[in-house]
């Protein structure tokens, strides 16, 4: 729901043996309720600039606009999803999760509770609102996150790698419920992937990255209609074109 404007941004890891470069000049601008992926090699700065747009790490150079204000630090116009299912808390229930950040902000109880009831209906869990996440699969799991980050109403989501650790049929699953939750929403999503069908099915844009220093290489367009079908030549030929774009980047 926010326009993103990431500009001439670069940061250094400090490491024991000197500095490391993470990203070096990168330059995205992302249309208010556009979906984003971004695609590259290991060690292209994906997570690392996924981290500085979340506001978890701060750039050396560069900014970061989100609606025309400069981040600095994270907020609550932005919510992150990880791959981890540890994100969770295991004492609560997957309502009690959802509900957990609006408590500590202090959110009354009947409120917080229909505001969790309903994210936990757009991720399809509304019968598992007193589930505790051990009793929760995978994918379920990363659905009580998707639903915490929507919590509070954030203009932005970020996610790396959510479905990363799912097996393959939870994956197809988890990717078509969350194009329906990016069109109920309208959220303005970055979504770091190392999937190229996962990408050409969710994405408006696909940014590829390149390492060494991690930087932009080029983008892509997704014209395809929604739903997508990835049978379908137009996705296959779209899905090609990434690769090749990749092909080359690993090849270098
Ligand atoms: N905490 C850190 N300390 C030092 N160097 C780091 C740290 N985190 C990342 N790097 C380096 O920064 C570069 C970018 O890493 P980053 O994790 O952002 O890439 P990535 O594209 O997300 O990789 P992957 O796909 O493997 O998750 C890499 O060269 C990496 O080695």
């Amino acid at each position: 729901m926010m326009p993103i404007d990431i500009r001439d941004v670069s940061l250094m890891y400090n490491t024991p043996g000197g500095k490391v470069p993470g990203i070096k000049d990168v330059n995205v601008q992302i249309d208010a309720s556009e979906f984003i992926c971004i695609v590259g090699p290991s060690g292209c700065g994906k997570s690392t600039l996924l981290n500085i747009v979340a506001g978890f790490l701060a750039p050396a150079a560069g900014e970061i606009r989100i609606g025309g204000k400069p981040v600095s630090g994270h907020g609550t116009d932005r919510g992150v999803v990880f791959q981890d299912f540890a994100q969770l808390f295991p004492w609560r229930t997957a309502l009690g999760n959802v509900a957990f950040g609006l408590e500590m902000r202090g959110v009354p109880k009947e409120e917080r509770e229909k505001i969790a009831r309903e994210q936990l209906r757009l991720v399809k869990l509304e019968k598992f609102t007193g589930s505790f996440p051990h009793h929760l699969s995978g994918g379920m799991q990363q659905r009580v996150a998707i639903a915490r980050a929507l919590a509070y109403n954030p203009a932005v989501l970020l996610m790396d790698e959510p479905f990363a650790a799912l097996d393959a049929l939870t994956r197809d699953d988890m990717q078509r419920l969350l194009a329906d939750v990016w069109r109920e929403t309208r959220k303005t999503v970055i979504y770091v992937t190392h999937n190229v069908a996962e990408a050409v099915y969710l994405a408006d844009r696909v940014i590829v990255m390149t390492p060494h220093p991690g930087t932009v290489k080029t983008e892509i367009k997704i014209d395809l209609p929604r739903p997508r079908d990835p049978l379908s030549v137009e996705f296959l030929e779209c899905q090609k074109d990434l690769l090749r774009q990749l092909g080359q980047e690993v090849a270098h």
